[in-house]
């Protein structure tokens, strides 16, 4: 399948940098620490399906693994072969896949907020029936709560609500497609077999990719390193871009 990549600059020549976003999110979620690798990085923000951009077909049985192998043919259409991935939460899953099935297309993973299983088939049957009945704006409370550290919402009136004002506008069926890919996506077992330099990124307080799960998922792949970043939930790149940041540059300049 067709995934959504596009340019955020103009710097030929330069390493390749792929940043994939988090369920419900757009594809700018990213932009404040790609905008800081910019100079030196030649950057691409790919879509979930239906996210930020129209969906590129109707498909609604896609799987992570048909995502992994959707931006890897959609990139080698703009040229790019290799590249190191920044993933979010579904898209720290998408990583994942990605140096499972595809390692020789990765320079490098940065698995931010993720996990090898989200949730369980009645979880994600419970939130799916929610957005079917409310929309994804019926989901506000609740992921404010799972995705940024007590107190950021009012010391920061600008970056949250926007993320949560995107979250509002997400088309539903788009949310609730990646919603099934997620009730699907299963790697438990699999992170020995990565040989992919990897950096694992938690936030301190996510109460789901806790950040001694992430340490966990880190032990299990051979060329790895976990960063915690300090009074952050789920969306750290939101939250804290400058640590994000240098947590990504220090590991680029070893991979
Ligand atoms: O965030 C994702 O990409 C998937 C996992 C999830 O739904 C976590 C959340 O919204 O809090």
């Amino acid at each position: 399948m067709r995934i959504c990549v596009h340019p955020l600059n103009d710097n030929p020549g330069s390493p390749v940098i792929v940043f994939g976003n988090a369920l419900g999110t757009r594809a700018s979620l990213w932009a404040a620490v790609a905008a800081r690798l910019a100079d030196d990085y030649q950057i691409y923000l790919s879509d979930l399906p239906g996210h930020t951009h129209p969906r590129t077909d109707e498909a609604d049985d896609f799987t992570l693994s048909d995502l992994a192998a959707g931006l890897v043919s959609s990139l080698a259409e703009l040229g790019v072969e290799k590249f190191t991935y920044c993933g979010a939460s579904i898209s720290g899953g998408i990583g994942l896949t990605l140096a499972l099935d595809h390692p020789d297309s990765l320079t490098g993973l940065v698995a931010c907020s993720t996990a090898t299983k989200f949730g369980t088939a009645d979880t994600w049957a419970e939130r799916i029936k929610d957005v079917e009945e409310d929309g994804t704006r019926g989901q506000l409370d609740d992921t404010a709560d799972r995705w940024f550290a007590a107190g950021f919402l009012t010391e920061d009136i600008a970056s949250g609500p926007a993320v949560l004002t995107d979250l509002a506008m997400i088309d539903d069926a788009a949310y609730i497609a990646c919603a099934r890919a997620l009730t699907q996506y299963d790697v438990t077992g699999r992170l020995e077999a990565i040989s992919t330099p990897t950096l694992f990124i938690a936030g301190a307080q996510d109460p789901g990719c806790t950040p001694e799960a992430m340490t966990e998922l880190s032990a299990q792949v051979t060329d790895s390193t976990i960063a915690v970043v300090p009074d952050a939930a789920h969306l750290p790149m939101v939250e804290h871009p400058d640590l994000v940041f240098d947590h990504i540059e220090q590991f680029l300049s070893k991979v």
